[in-house]
């Protein structure tokens, strides 16, 4: 928990923040509301004896009383799909339409991507790119299992992304759910921070940097972007979206939420970012006994 003590001063109840951190994660899923309503899939999991609990902010997300949500028959039979509370967040933020042509920029193991599909009735274009191959196994066989028909896979690093193959130039909206230090998964993964240094987390927002900007420069005017992270670390989060507020033509937007939260930094470590930054969202794991995760929403303005 070491990296954590920079964070004293940000976090409120700090000891409760550590408590929470030590705490083993429970299972949650999300209906999967191509194939079943929510009422469909508690009645699924009723017939096979699984507890679960409806979260009180969201009627698609079920908290289970099992260790392994992806072996019900809920789960085979695509109702339902193990997803993290926190991560079924950004594609909501994002609130695609049917018919529209959504970028998720990383895509893979397609938790999100598959999110954004039923969240458009599976009606338009969800393009799911990663650049690991091996993890697009991961989503496609999730794609299939959930019936999500309307997704596209590419393969390709999304710093420079290229629109060429489609007969669009330009997505209504992105998903930047990018590679980070993962430090709001210690309480899913212990080992999470085994390998955490300042070196990876200053590398990492460079990519991160990257990723977002092109996310911007591809979509429309007057269109969404969210961009999203595992992470408390600053410089992976609002550092980042301050950077690309600078150099993109975009402004980050507020948003509702329903889950407790904690506004986004103005200033850290002796830099100031955007006034605007304070309209994103940093979930804490002890504030609704989930995950870490930081959210900003931008539209684009040019
Ligand atoms: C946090 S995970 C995404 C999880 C996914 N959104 C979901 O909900 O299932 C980050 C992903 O970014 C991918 N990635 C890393 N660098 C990338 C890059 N330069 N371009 C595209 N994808 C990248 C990783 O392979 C990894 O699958």
């Amino acid at each position: 928990m070491e990296p954590f003590e920079r964070y004293r001063p940000i976090i409120d109840d700090f000891e409760a923040f550590l408590a929470a951190c030590e705490r083993p994660l429970g299972s949650a899923v999300r209906v999967n509301t191509i194939k079943a309503t929510p009422e469909q899939a508690m009645a699924a999991l009723d017939v096979e004896s699984v507890g679960y609990e409806q979260a009180d902010w969201d009627p698609r997300v079920l908290r289970l009383e099992t260790d392994s949500p992806g072996s019900t028959w809920a789960s085979f039979h695509g109702f339902t799909h193990g997803q993290e509370e926190v991560s079924v967040i950004p594609p909501l933020v994002l609130d695609p339409e049917p018919g529209e042509r959504v970028w998720d920029a990383c895509a893979a193991p397609g938790s999100k991507a598959t999110q954004l599909a039923a969240l458009i009735d599976d009606r338009g274009t969800v393009v799911a790119n990663d650049n690991n191959l091996g993890r697009l196994s991961a989503l496609r066989f999730n794609a299939e299992r959930l019936g999500a028909t309307s997704l596209a896979v590419t393969n390709d690093d999304a710093r420079n992304y290229s629109l060429q193959p489609f007969d669009f130039d330009e997505f209504d909206r992105a998903l930047v759910d990018v590679p980070c230090s993962c430090e709001g998964t210690i309480r899913k993964n212990p080992d999470a921070l085994d390998e955490w240094s300042m070196g990876h987390v200053r590398s990492i927002a460079g990519i991160q940097t990257g990723i977002l900007r092109r996310a911007v420069q591809a979509t429309r005017t007057g269109g969404t972007v969210v961009y999203s992270t595992c992470t408390f670390a600053p410089e992976e989060n609002e550092a980042v979206v301050d950077r690309v507020l600078a150099r993109e033509d975009c402004e980050v937007v507020p948003f509702d939420l329903a889950l407790e939260h904690d506004s986004g930094l103005t200033e850290w470590d002796e830099e100031t970012y955007d006034p605007s930054l304070a309209e994103a969202a940093r979930i804490y794991p002890h504030q609704n006994d989930t995950g870490g995760f930081f959210v900003a929403k931008l539209e684009v303005t040019g």
